[in-house]
């Protein structure tokens, strides 16, 4: 049977006065060979607070990443994910105030926009009545959609380590536990390079023998992070994206390779250009670090990084109702 969608006069309105707050990890997508499937959530918080006004406005509070570039109208990403969550639901909007405090940098490879529109999604889910509310399959399906693909959005709603897959439109995923000893480094680097740009430098199609090299890596890797860490050095080589975006990081490129020479673990995070290291143990985790800052001191001239040693995050988004 065809159902209607609700026009936008018709769609309710959500109640004013309203005020949450949404706390939303970064995420690490690909690993290595999970390219589009696998995802890490990473202890860099971006938090956003939302109140319903009845006003009819749109007020900005923007400050850390992004608050001096991001737009201050409907363009603005929070904006437009929350009005579509709302649409879906059957709601609408007379007036929000969006205060954002931004930290995971953006277009670096560490999910900023996935996290920007989990955080929306989750908000407007929480915004309309307790009975017409959705779960987080809902916000992932959403999201997913929104992204274009699900190995950032699911680990910033779940937590973990996320394995997702598509069927058709449909997007799933399940959460991995990562083996405790697994301590993620990232190196940002202070250039950028946008996850549309970095997908437009991939092949339309692979080879089978990329492709079953590919695999068997992948299914390597989840054994690695969840039982035998010994293992993350071959389950992190990767056959389907990092060769074709090198030569637009080739600090990053440069960087990896030295990494991986000496052992590590290294790779892409996401679409680049941020590096992540996943060390054994917190003795490797120093020494990675210590070798980050030697190699870039000396080969990538002109570039500052940014070396972070970080958590798994293990909670996902996190929702707090402010009561007035
Ligand atoms: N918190 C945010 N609020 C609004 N827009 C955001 C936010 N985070 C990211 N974006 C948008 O997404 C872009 C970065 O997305 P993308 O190229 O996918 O890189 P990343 O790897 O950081 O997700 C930013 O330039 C900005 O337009
Ligand atoms: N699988 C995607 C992941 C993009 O991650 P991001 O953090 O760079 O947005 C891809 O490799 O394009």
């Amino acid at each position: 049977m065809e159902t209607t969608q609700p026009t936008a006069t018709e769609r309710e309105l959500v109640a004013a006065g309203q005020r949450l707050t949404v706390r939303v990890p970064g995420t690490s997508a690909n690993l290595g060979p999970g390219y589009d499937s696998l995802g890490l959530a990473l202890s860099i918080y971006d938090t956003l607070t939302v109140e319903t006004l009845s006003t009819g406005e749109l007020e900005f509070e923007l400050s850390g990443e992004g608050a001096d570039t991001l737009p201050r109208d409907g363009s603005h990403l929070v904006v437009r994910a929350i009005e579509l969550a709302l649409e879906r639901l059957g709601f609408r909007h007379n007036g929000l105030k969006i205060i954002a405090d931004n930290v995971n940098p953006h277009g670096r490879g560490l999910g900023s926009s996935a996290s920007a529109v989990v955080a929306a999604v989750t908000a407007a889910n929480a915004l309309v009545p307790a009975e017409s509310r959705q779960g987080r399959d809902w916000v992932l399906q959403l999201t997913s959609e929104l992204e274009g693909h699900p190995d950032n959005v699911a680990p910033a709603i779940f937590g973990g380590l996320a394995l997702s897959w598509q069927d058709r439109e449909q997007y799933s995923s399940t959460r991995a536990d990562v083996a405790p000893s697994v301590i993620p480094v990232v190196a940002v680097p202070d250039y950028e390079l946008s996850t549309e740009t970095a997908r437009g430098l991939l092949p339309a199609s692979v080879g089978h023998h990329a492709a079953a090299m590919n695999s068997g890596r992948a299914a390597l890797l989840i054994h690695a992070l969840t039982t035998q860490p010994e293992y993350l050095l071959p389950g992190t080589e990767d056959y389907l994206h990092q060769s074709y975006r090198a030569a637009a990081m080739r600090p990053s490129a440069e960087l990896i390779a030295a990494l991986r020479a000496a052992g590590h673990a290294a790779v892409v995070s996401g679409a680049g250009p941020t590096v992540m290291v996943l060390a054994n143990g917190e003795a490797e985790a120093a020494r990675v670090t210590a070798q980050i800052e030697a190699f870039t001191t000396e080969n990538t001239p002109g570039v500052g990084w940014r070396v972070m040693t970080l958590a798994v995050d293990v909670e996902g988004a996190t929702v707090e109702l402010h009561r007035r």
